[in-house]
């Protein structure tokens, strides 16, 4: 399952973010952080993540993430890495890879989910558009500044070279208290049903089971 979530982030905390991340000096070249053969593709900068400033963004912009109720209901995240700011200029671009499955050094953590959280509009830059290679195809996002994917990290993916203006992201990567893409799709389903149901009808018996059976589904399949 891929899905889009919109404004995880406000404008006026995007104009805040994306100013700060206009100094040249901030960026580093992307591939010190790429797999040995995903860096053979990769082709982008990244946002020193020591720095204070930077420290501070990462995990605001981590926490709105989290902290929103469509992503917690399709990622039920156990676990996430910092989140890693990056920009293409010009020329830059990401080929196909797909991403290691277990990242983050002394603390690991197995990425079952991915995330891109677009920083600038699209219609400020060309190109850019994040492809995933899914079962019915390619798949092209460029989603509104502050809108996110989330996609599974089993996937073969690449970021389309940038033609004009620069391509600003958040990205990262998610454990989920539910390792099977499946199981997380059916919670998901289950919840969103209930939602509805209880917006029809309010706390009804059958709202009620629908309850139980999620709730009971996720003590099966929950791995903490
Ligand atoms: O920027 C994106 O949309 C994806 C980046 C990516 O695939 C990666 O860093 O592994
Ligand atoms: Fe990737």
């Amino acid at each position: 399952m891929i899905i889009c979530i919109a404004d995880v982030l406000d404008a006026e905390i995007l104009a805040d973010l994306t100013r700060e991340l206009s100094s040249d000096a901030l960026f580093v070249d992307g591939r010190k952080t790429a797999g040995w053969h995903a860096r053979e593709v990769k082709r982008n900068e990244q946002a020193d993540g020591s720095q204070p400033g930077i420290r501070d963004w990462r995990h605001k912009v981590g926490e709105a993430i989290r902290r929103h109720p469509l992503f917690q209901m399709a990622a039920r995240p156990a676990r996430m890495t910092p989140v890693r700011f990056s920009r293409y200029q010009q020329g830059m671009h990401y080929g196909n890879h797909v991403d290691d499955p277990v990242m983050g050094g002394d603390q690991p953590l197995r990425t079952d989910l991915s995330f891109t959280l677009f920083l600038e509009s699209p219609e400020d830059y060309d190109g850019g558009e994040l492809i995933t290679d899914t079962s019915a195809g390619e798949q092209r996002y460029k989603l509104p500044a502050g809108a996110m994917i989330l996609y599974p990290s089993s996937t073969l993916h690449r970021v389309e070279p940038v033609t004009r203006g620069r391509r600003l992201a958040a990205i990262g990567w998610v454990q989920s208290q539910i390792r099977d893409p499946a199981a997380r799709e059916i919670l998901f389903d289950l919840d969103t049903a209930r939602r509805q149901l209880f917006e029809r009808e309010g706390k009804s018996h059958e709202f009620d089971l629908v309850t139980k059976s999620l709730a009971n589904l996720q003590r099966l399949w929950s791995e903490i």
